[in-house]
């Protein structure tokens, strides 16, 4: 499904990008958050999470998805985000906002309040499809993104690299960073070899990330 460098460009065929445009064309509304694991919903049929560093562009990315300015709050401050919120299109799918990691100046407990709920949520959610684990496009990955990928790994949960903020990186720069990042995805087991680019910003890639949540609700 992949193209040489590793994105997802041309991989979805018209039936797929509609698909995911009738998708994210349903009702959606925000759920809960939740800040401790016995506080989680129901489980949806299907369920995608978006993870990665503070300020990577997270809850912009959701709502460059559905469409709507506001529904995940956003932020020019990192830390914005401080539980799991779930969003729900009926009863067909649920879209998880993660709180940022990597933020420096977060409180140590605050930070470690934080990885312990994303550490047992991912371990302990069958319903968990994929998580999106968003890496700005200017930065490429980081330390804290191989951890988050080792952790994932170890907990065998399918995880799929989307890169942020492309309107803000060079083509050059931009082809290096994604010549990195699938090197990088080679040697990990849980990893999908193919990734997204997308700006939230000026809408690139968001038709084929919404046709990739559609395909992860037909299994
Ligand atoms: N230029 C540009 N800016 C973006 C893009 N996506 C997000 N931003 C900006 O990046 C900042 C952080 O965005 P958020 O969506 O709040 O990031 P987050 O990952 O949810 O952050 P936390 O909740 O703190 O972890 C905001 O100022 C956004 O406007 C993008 O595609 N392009
Ligand atoms: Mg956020």
């Amino acid at each position: 499904m992949s193209s040489p460098d590793g994105t997802d460009e041309d991989a979805f065929p018209p039936q797929a990008i509609e698909a995911g445009r009738l998708l994210f064309a349903r009702e959606f509304s925000f759920l809960r958050g939740v800040a401790k694991l016995d506080g989680l919903p129901p489980a949806a049929p299907c369920e995608v999470a978006f993870a990665g560093r503070s300020n990577v562009g997270k809850s912009s990315l959701l709502n460059a998805l559905t469409g709507r300015k506001a529904l995940a709050r956003t932020s020019s401050t990192p830390g914005r985000t401080r539980e799991l919120n779930f969003f729900t299109f009926g009863d067909v799918l649920c879209l998880v906002d993660m709180p940022g990691y990597g933020y420096a100046k977060a409180a140590k407990s605050e930070a470690r309040r934080w990885q312990a709920l994303i550490r047992d949520y991912l371990r302990g959610r069958p319903s968990l499809k994929r998580v999106f684990l968003l890496v700005d496009a200017r930065h490429g990955l980081k330390d804290s993104d191989l951890e988050m990928m080792a952790l994932m790994d170890e907990a065998a949960v399918s995880y799929q690299i989307v890169l942020t903020k492309a309107d803000k990186v060079k083509p050059a720069e931009l082809e290096r960073i994604c010549a990195a990042v699938a090197d990088a995805l080679k040697r990990r087991p849980a990893a999908h070899p193919g990734f997204h680019v997308t700006s939230s910003a000026k809408g690139t890639g968001i038709a084929e990330l919404r046709a990739e949540i559609a395909l992860l609700t037909e299994r």
